[in-house]
Protein backbone atom coordinates (compact mmCIF):
# COMPACT_ATOMS: atom_id res chain seq x y z
CA UNK A 1 0.00 0.00 0.00
CA UNK A 2 3.09 2.20 0.12
CA UNK A 3 2.79 2.26 -3.42
CA UNK A 4 -1.12 2.13 -4.53
CA UNK A 5 -2.05 4.30 -2.62
CA UNK A 6 -0.31 7.08 -3.82
CA UNK A 7 -1.27 7.02 -7.08
CA UNK A 8 -3.88 9.60 -8.10
CA UNK A 9 -6.76 8.71 -10.49
CA UNK A 10 -7.97 11.46 -12.85
CA UNK A 11 -11.01 10.28 -14.83
CA UNK A 12 -11.39 11.54 -18.32
CA UNK A 13 -8.24 12.25 -18.80
CA UNK A 14 -6.83 12.76 -22.07
CA UNK A 15 -10.06 11.29 -22.96
CA UNK A 16 -13.33 10.42 -22.18
CA UNK A 17 -13.60 7.22 -20.64
CA UNK A 18 -9.81 7.01 -19.48
CA UNK A 19 -8.98 6.29 -16.15
CA UNK A 20 -5.36 8.61 -15.98
CA UNK A 21 -3.56 6.63 -12.96
CA UNK A 22 -1.30 9.41 -12.28
CA UNK A 23 2.21 8.87 -10.47
CA UNK A 24 3.22 12.69 -9.95
CA UNK A 25 1.59 11.99 -6.40
CA UNK A 26 3.77 8.77 -6.04
CA UNK A 27 7.04 10.40 -7.41
CA UNK A 28 6.78 13.64 -4.82
CA UNK A 29 6.25 11.88 -2.23
CA UNK A 30 9.95 10.67 -0.74
CA UNK A 31 8.48 7.76 1.27
CA UNK A 32 6.91 6.62 -1.81
CA UNK A 33 9.80 7.50 -4.38
CA UNK A 34 11.91 5.67 -2.23
CA UNK A 35 9.59 2.45 -2.03
CA UNK A 36 9.00 2.02 -5.64
CA UNK A 37 12.82 2.19 -6.64
CA UNK A 38 14.48 -0.19 -3.80
CA UNK A 39 11.35 -2.68 -4.45
CA UNK A 40 12.18 -2.55 -8.35
CA UNK A 41 15.69 -2.81 -7.07
CA UNK A 42 15.74 -5.41 -4.63
CA UNK A 43 13.74 -7.81 -7.30
CA UNK A 44 16.73 -7.33 -9.70
CA UNK A 45 19.80 -7.18 -7.85
CA UNK A 46 20.42 -11.14 -7.58
CA UNK A 47 19.60 -11.52 -11.45
CA UNK A 48 22.41 -11.33 -14.03
CA UNK A 49 21.39 -7.98 -15.75
CA UNK A 50 23.71 -6.07 -18.28
CA UNK A 51 21.58 -2.42 -18.99
CA UNK A 52 18.36 -1.49 -17.82
CA UNK A 53 15.92 0.08 -20.59
CA UNK A 54 13.37 2.71 -19.78
CA UNK A 55 10.76 4.14 -21.88
CA UNK A 56 9.98 7.68 -22.67
CA UNK A 57 8.94 9.44 -20.53
CA UNK A 58 7.66 8.24 -17.75
CA UNK A 59 10.22 5.25 -18.16
CA UNK A 60 12.75 7.65 -17.95
CA UNK A 61 12.08 8.94 -14.08
CA UNK A 62 11.67 4.88 -12.93
CA UNK A 63 14.02 3.41 -15.15
CA UNK A 64 16.96 5.81 -14.45
CA UNK A 65 17.28 5.65 -10.45
CA UNK A 66 16.90 1.80 -10.69
CA UNK A 67 19.91 1.62 -13.34
CA UNK A 68 21.59 3.48 -10.69
CA UNK A 69 20.67 1.48 -7.68
CA UNK A 70 21.87 -1.53 -9.73
CA UNK A 71 25.42 -0.10 -10.70
CA UNK A 72 24.18 -0.60 -14.91
CA UNK A 73 24.23 1.61 -17.38
CA UNK A 74 20.48 3.11 -18.64
CA UNK A 75 19.63 2.97 -22.34
CA UNK A 76 16.47 5.69 -23.16
CA UNK A 77 13.76 4.12 -25.66
CA UNK A 78 12.41 7.46 -27.00
CA UNK A 79 9.86 8.79 -29.23
CA UNK A 80 10.28 9.33 -32.92
CA UNK A 81 12.68 12.14 -34.18
CA UNK A 82 14.48 12.61 -30.43
CA UNK A 83 17.61 10.45 -30.60
CA UNK A 84 20.61 11.82 -32.17
CA UNK A 85 22.53 9.31 -33.87
CA UNK A 86 21.52 6.24 -35.85
CA UNK A 87 18.50 4.45 -34.88
CA UNK A 88 15.65 1.52 -35.17
CA UNK A 89 12.49 2.25 -34.93
CA UNK A 90 8.97 0.76 -33.91
CA UNK A 91 5.36 1.98 -34.80
CA UNK A 92 2.69 1.12 -32.20
CA UNK A 93 -0.78 1.96 -31.08
CA UNK A 94 -1.58 3.29 -27.41
CA UNK A 95 -4.47 2.99 -25.22
CA UNK A 96 -5.26 6.87 -26.79
CA UNK A 97 -3.66 7.28 -30.32
CA UNK A 98 -0.14 5.79 -32.30
CA UNK A 99 3.01 6.58 -31.47
CA UNK A 100 6.65 5.52 -32.92
CA UNK A 101 9.61 4.56 -30.35
CA UNK A 102 13.36 4.26 -31.20
CA UNK A 103 16.44 3.18 -29.80
CA UNK A 104 20.02 3.84 -31.02
CA UNK A 105 21.66 1.28 -33.07
CA UNK A 106 25.03 1.09 -30.91
CA UNK A 107 23.14 0.97 -27.79
CA UNK A 108 22.29 -2.82 -27.00
CA UNK A 109 25.24 -5.39 -27.89
CA UNK A 110 24.22 -9.08 -28.88
CA UNK A 111 23.70 -11.11 -25.51
CA UNK A 112 22.82 -8.13 -23.39
CA UNK A 113 20.33 -9.54 -20.85
CA UNK A 114 18.18 -6.27 -20.48
CA UNK A 115 15.69 -5.05 -17.74
CA UNK A 116 12.99 -3.22 -19.68
CA UNK A 117 11.05 -0.47 -17.54
CA UNK A 118 8.02 1.78 -17.48
CA UNK A 119 5.64 3.26 -15.19
CA UNK A 120 2.67 1.78 -16.40
CA UNK A 121 1.23 -0.97 -18.62
CA UNK A 122 -1.91 -0.94 -20.47
CA UNK A 123 -2.95 -2.73 -23.75
CA UNK A 124 0.97 -3.53 -23.89
CA UNK A 125 1.47 -1.77 -27.65
CA UNK A 126 4.46 0.20 -26.51
CA UNK A 127 6.66 -2.11 -24.29
CA UNK A 128 6.08 -5.05 -27.09
CA UNK A 129 7.81 -2.07 -29.49
CA UNK A 130 10.31 -1.53 -27.02
CA UNK A 131 10.92 -5.24 -26.04
CA UNK A 132 10.72 -6.07 -30.13
CA UNK A 133 13.61 -3.55 -30.82
CA UNK A 134 15.89 -4.91 -28.27
CA UNK A 135 15.51 -8.25 -28.96
CA UNK A 136 15.84 -7.04 -32.40
CA UNK A 137 19.20 -5.82 -31.56
CA UNK A 138 20.53 -8.92 -30.01
CA UNK A 139 19.33 -8.30 -26.93
CA UNK A 140 17.89 -10.43 -24.11
CA UNK A 141 14.95 -9.09 -22.50
CA UNK A 142 14.94 -10.53 -18.80
CA UNK A 143 11.35 -9.11 -17.73
CA UNK A 144 9.40 -5.96 -18.35
CA UNK A 145 8.87 -4.05 -15.27
CA UNK A 146 6.73 -1.68 -14.73
CA UNK A 147 4.90 0.36 -11.15
CA UNK A 148 1.25 -0.44 -12.79
CA UNK A 149 -0.33 -2.59 -14.49
CA UNK A 150 -4.33 -2.36 -16.14
CA UNK A 151 -4.87 -5.95 -16.34
CA UNK A 152 -8.69 -5.21 -17.77
CA UNK A 153 -6.43 -3.87 -20.24
CA UNK A 154 -5.29 -7.28 -21.40
CA UNK A 155 -1.13 -5.56 -21.71
CA UNK A 156 0.13 -7.96 -19.32
CA UNK A 157 -1.35 -11.19 -21.48
CA UNK A 158 -0.19 -9.64 -24.51
CA UNK A 159 3.18 -9.71 -23.70
CA UNK A 160 3.39 -13.09 -21.86
CA UNK A 161 1.27 -14.57 -25.46
CA UNK A 162 5.04 -13.04 -26.65
CA UNK A 163 7.29 -15.58 -24.15
CA UNK A 164 8.13 -11.97 -21.84
CA UNK A 165 8.45 -12.01 -18.32
CA UNK A 166 6.24 -9.18 -16.68
CA UNK A 167 6.00 -7.43 -13.29
CA UNK A 168 4.27 -4.81 -11.94
CA UNK A 169 4.22 -3.52 -8.34
CA UNK A 170 0.66 -3.17 -8.19
CA UNK A 171 -2.31 -3.22 -10.49
CA UNK A 172 -5.57 -1.09 -11.06
CA UNK A 173 -8.67 -2.91 -12.13
CA UNK A 174 -10.96 -1.24 -14.68
CA UNK A 175 -8.42 0.07 -17.00
O1 LIG B 1 0.62 -0.25 -22.63
P1 LIG B 1 0.32 0.87 -23.56
O2 LIG B 1 -1.12 0.89 -24.01
O3 LIG B 1 1.28 0.93 -24.71
O4 LIG B 1 0.47 2.23 -22.74
C1 LIG B 1 1.47 2.47 -21.78
C2 LIG B 1 2.35 3.62 -22.18
O5 LIG B 1 1.59 4.84 -22.22
C3 LIG B 1 2.19 5.80 -21.37
O6 LIG B 1 3.13 6.58 -22.03
P2 LIG B 1 2.77 7.79 -23.00
O7 LIG B 1 2.91 7.31 -24.42
O8 LIG B 1 1.46 8.38 -22.61
O9 LIG B 1 3.98 8.77 -22.79
P3 LIG B 1 4.58 9.58 -21.52
O10 LIG B 1 5.28 8.59 -20.63
O11 LIG B 1 5.53 10.51 -22.15
O12 LIG B 1 3.44 10.28 -20.81
C4 LIG B 1 2.90 4.97 -20.32
O13 LIG B 1 3.93 5.71 -19.67
C5 LIG B 1 3.43 3.83 -21.12
O14 LIG B 1 4.65 4.13 -21.76
N1 LIG C 1 -4.83 4.72 -18.01
C1 LIG C 1 -3.61 5.25 -18.11
N2 LIG C 1 -3.11 6.02 -17.11
C2 LIG C 1 -1.87 6.55 -17.20
N3 LIG C 1 -1.06 6.37 -18.25
C3 LIG C 1 -1.50 5.60 -19.26
N4 LIG C 1 -0.94 5.22 -20.42
C4 LIG C 1 -1.82 4.46 -21.08
N5 LIG C 1 -2.96 4.32 -20.40
C5 LIG C 1 -2.78 5.02 -19.25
Amino acid sequence: MQIKSRIRTIAHYPHEGIMFRDITTLLKDPVGLRATIQEITNRYKKLEIDKVAGIESRGFIIGTPVAYELGLGFVPIRKKGKLPAETRGRDYQLEYGSDRIEIHVDAIQKGDRVLLVDDLIATGGTAEAAAALIQEMGGEVVECCFVIDLPDVGGRLRLENQGLKVFALCDFEGG
